[in-house]
């Protein structure tokens, strides 16, 4: 068997070596030629893999070792009778770390308590899901928003449908939203109620072109105009779910919101304008954890073995080595976001990327300072990779603590 695979993806010979010859390309490289002859192409999210790709190929099976599935010709793929198999949840942990560290960060930078803002998710699948089990547990209120969802579990609920939770791209509360208020088992809410009532917002969509609920520039000009002052933006979705022309002459305008940006329109040749003017900017890493990463190479391992009817090549623990830092130990009470930041950017701090992309644009321009950070990014664990040991009065912090994602142990 013969498989193309992208250079990026890590412990490629452990997950696919068994399975026959490893072709490596870069991901933006993956080119019709070199998938001619290839009966397997696993990817990650920058190689669109459309028509014009597998113009003359005979792969049978397509894998993308990510969560997001925009890049892939699904209706091509069944066309073609080719099998497919993405990551779902692979790096869910990791993106709620990054939004973690990111909001931490931002919070102190501007003086407020992150644990007494409301949030507002949108997009409450895998990753939103973890992030407000995550809030919440950390006593932060928080408000959802995800039509799809909200109209699902409210037709599985009560049997019937009452209208439509899209947002229809108006800006608008529009028809049909209040009956979505109190549906299912979450109370979604409306992106515009979201909007009007939280102060800060995370996205956490799919990029969706068409369709009741497209999520391609979801923040609008009119909804990035209506964000009240003092509002901050988080999108760790796709780059297309905003409007990013509006956000800049919003941020260059009016300068009285907050943008934290991990996902751009046209990456690598992002913004340069928009990128100076958000607080935290970086390249499309908020999953890039080396646990998540590997998830993603495993569970495409074990999609494909199941095609091939071959065993698992490995387990995933086998996987994945043992973190660097496995311990700390906490022996005095302190405020409990400063012992947050303590323990997050013990594992993961978000400056690093911000300060890498910042260096790397500089030094190199936009598309290769770009493309260079995600091609050189350094080792990161998960939170949950960390044990933090309490003792004496900073005992207290094991709530906070674990409901941030640490594994906690007192005494
Ligand atoms: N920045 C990064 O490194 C990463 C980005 N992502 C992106 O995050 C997206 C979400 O990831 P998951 O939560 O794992 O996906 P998921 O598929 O589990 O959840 C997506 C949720 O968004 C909801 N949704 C769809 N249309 C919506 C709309 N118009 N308004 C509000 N909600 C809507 C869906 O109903 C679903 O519940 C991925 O599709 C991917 O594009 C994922 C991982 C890493
Ligand atoms: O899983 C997804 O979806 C993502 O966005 C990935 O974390 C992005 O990874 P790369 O494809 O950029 O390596």
């Amino acid at each position: 068997m013969k498989l193309v695979i992208d250079t990026n993806i890590p412990a490629a010979d452990a997950c696919f070596g068994a399975f026959g010859t490893l072709i490596r390309v870069p991901g933006r490289e993956i080119s019709a030629c070199d998938v001619v002859e290839a009966d397997a192409l696993i990817v990650r999210s920058i190689t669109q893999v459309n028509r014009a790709l597998l113009a003359q190929s005979a792969v049978r099976f397509v894998g993308t070792c990510t969560i997001g599935t925009d890049h892939i010709d699904r209706e091509l793929l069944t066309e073609r009778g080719i099998h497919f198999a993405s990551a779902p949840g692979c790096n869910a942990e990791a993106v709620v770390d990054y939004v973690l560290s990111s909001l931490l960060t931002v919070s102190e930078r501007e003086g407020w308590p992150l644990l007494e803002r409301k949030v507002g998710v949108v997009g409450v699948g895998n990753v939103g899901s973890r992030l407000q089990q995550r809030l919440q547990a950390l006593g932060v209120e928080t408000l959802l928003c995800d039509p799809p969802r909200a109209e699902k579990e409210h037709v599985e609920q009560d049997g019937v449908g009452q209208g439509s939770a899209g947002q229809g791209g108006s800006g608008q509360g529009g028809t049909g939203q209040e009956s979505l208020r109190v549906e299912g088992q979450q109370g979604f809410v409306s992106l515009d109620e979201l909007i009007d009532r939280c102060d800060v917002l995370c996205l956490h969509t799919p990029l969706v072109s068409d369709g009741p609920h497209a999520t391609y520039q979801l923040l609008n000009a009119q909804r990035i105009n209506e964000l009240a002052p003092g509002t901050v933006l988080l999108n760790a979705g796709r780059g297309d779910c905003v409007d990013g022309l509006a956000l800049r002459s919003r941020l260059a305008g009016k300068g009285d919101i907050t943008a934290i940006l991990d996902v751009w329109e046209e990456e690598p040749g992002i913004d340069a304008g928009l990128r100076d003017l958000v607080a935290l900017a970086t390249p499309h890493i908020a999953g890039h954890s080396l646990d998540g990463k590997l998830r993603g190479s495993w569970m495409i391992q074990q999609a494909l073995a199941e095609l091939e009817g071959q065993p698992s090549q490995t387990t995933f623990n086998e996987l994945c080595p043992p973190p660097a830092l496995a311990m700390l130990t906490l022996q005095h009470m302190l405020p409990v976001e400063d012992a947050l930041r303590l323990c997050v950017r013990a594992v993961y701090d978000v400056r690093r990327d911000h300060d890498a992309l910042q260096r790397q644009v500089f030094q190199q321009g936009i598309k290769r300072g770009f493309d260079y950070c995600r091609a050189h990014y350094p080792l990161r664990r998960e939170f949950n990779t960390l044990k933090i040991v309490l003792k004496g009065d900073a005992i207290s912090l094991q709530e906070p603590l674990s409901a941030a994602g640490f594994q906690t142990q007192c005494g």
